[in-house]
């Protein structure tokens, strides 16, 4: 089993990684200094379908457990499945020492991970991510839900216990899903190590070529990558915003689109395309980004998704965009790989920059 320790200022947890690496979970609850009065595992129905059993199995008998069962995917982090999930922790009686386990992708996370910080005002949870994409998304503490003015507008950090990230749940993973979440993992690549994107960029053409050895690698450097910034600011006063990349349009392609029709992944991808033509407008970035974005399609993403939205209609949603305020819309750019920064843009300049990114799109 592979390990990478994630440190903030009040919680210092294990992400345990490998296949088979869900039987982690009951060593990890028995050794818990209070250990939990009950489990209530917040389950996305999809995936218990497919490997219920297998975290069924692996949960300590000594511990009580509810299962709560919720919509697969994107539709789960809204106000009503948010609202069933807390009144079925009311109903059975959790106390301030249950334990809230989170099973499925980075939406169940998300979700799960809200009602347990909301929850008597914060009890805790253990992730059981089962995406590539929830390399991400279920380390680092960020929770929350959807609203149809914005993506997860309503949230609170909170850290889990432990992450048991099992790589067998993986396999049966759509294309489209490991696509998507390999998008976060090239985000990581693009903010803190040029090498690892050399190396992907070489070694993957299409979808499938996303697995084995090279998967298992790039899932462990993305979560060292995260986790050393998430030590550095937890709570997004600073650095925390690199790993925003592509997300400021990525986000707004997402909320126009419908949550759930455009993968998460799948719109970061489009939304690093327009971040790096973005980079090379406000400091001549110098990067080969129409080679990158045939690339991405190539491999299968839908690079084009932005396009059947207006301008006015994305700048109006970046607006509302968390790192934005006081009217500007802040962006993540690049002035070279793995070295990030954060500014303000312009509705003038980020209007050039959709220009440019129409025209180039038709050379894609
Ligand atoms: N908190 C964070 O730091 C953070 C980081 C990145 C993304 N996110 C959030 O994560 C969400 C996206 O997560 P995701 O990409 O994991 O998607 P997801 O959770 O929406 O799951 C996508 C689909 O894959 C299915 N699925 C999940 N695991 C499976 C498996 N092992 N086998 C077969 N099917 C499986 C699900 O049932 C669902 O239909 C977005 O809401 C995004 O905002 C959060
Ligand atoms: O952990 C972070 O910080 C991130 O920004 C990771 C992103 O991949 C993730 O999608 C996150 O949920 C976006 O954060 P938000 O604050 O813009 O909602
Ligand atoms: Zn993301």
């Amino acid at each position: 089993m592979n390990r990478v320790t994630v440190e903030t200022v009040h919680k210092t947890y294990p992400v345990i990684i490998g296949e088979g690496a869900v039987k982690e979970i009951g060593p990890v609850l028995l050794k818990m200094k209070n250990k939990p009065t009950r489990l209530f595992v917040i389950a996305d129905e999809g995936v218990y379908a497919i490997h219920g059993s297998a975290l069924k199995e692996a949960l300590p008998d000594p511990i009580p457990v509810d299962w709560h069962f919720v919509p697969a995917g994107e539709s789960a982090k809204s106000f009503s499945v948010f609202e069933q999930c807390l009144t079925a922790m009311l109903e059975a009686a959790l106390d301030r020492h249950s334990l809230v386990v989170a099973f499925g992708g980075g939406a169940c996370g998300d979700l799960a991970g809200f009602c347990a910080a909301s929850y008597m005002r914060g009890i805790p949870f253990i992730q059981v991510p089962t995406t590539i994409l929830a390399h991400d998304s279920a380390v680092g503490g960020k929770t929350a839900i959807n609203h149809p003015l914005g993506k997860n507008m309503i949230g609170a950090f909170h850290q889990p216990e432990a992450v048991i990230y099992d790589t067998s749940f993986l396999h049966s993973l759509s294309e489209k899903e490991t696509r998507s979440g390999f998008a976060e993992v090239i985000k990581h690549a693009f903010i803190a190590d040029e090498p690892m994107l050399t190396e992907i960029l070489r070694t993957i053409q299409k979808t499938a070529d996303i697995k084995g050895a090279f998967l298992a690698q790039c899932l462990k450097k993305g979560i060292e990558i995260k986790s050393a910034i998430v030590k550095e600011d937890e709570k997004e006063i600073g650095v925390r915003a690199f790993l925003n990349f592509g997300h400021t349009y990525g986000h707004a392609v997402e909320a126009l689109s419908g949550y759930g029709k455009t993968a998460h992944g799948e719109a970061v991808a489009c939304g690093m395309i327009f971040a790096l033509y973005a980079s090379q407008f406000k400091n001549n970035f110098s990067f080969n980004i129409r080679s990158f974005a045939k690339w991405l399609k190539g491999v299968g993403y839908p690079v084009k998704e932005g396009l059947g939205f207006s301008f006015e209609e994305i700048y109006t949603v970046m607006t509302r965009d968390k790192k934005a305020y006081g009217g500007t819309v802040r962006f993540v750019l690049l002035n070279k790989i793995g070295e990030p920064y954060v500014t303000d843009m312009t509705k003038e300049e980020l209007q050039k920059i959709d220009e440019h990114f129409r025209k180039e799109a038709e050379q894609w």
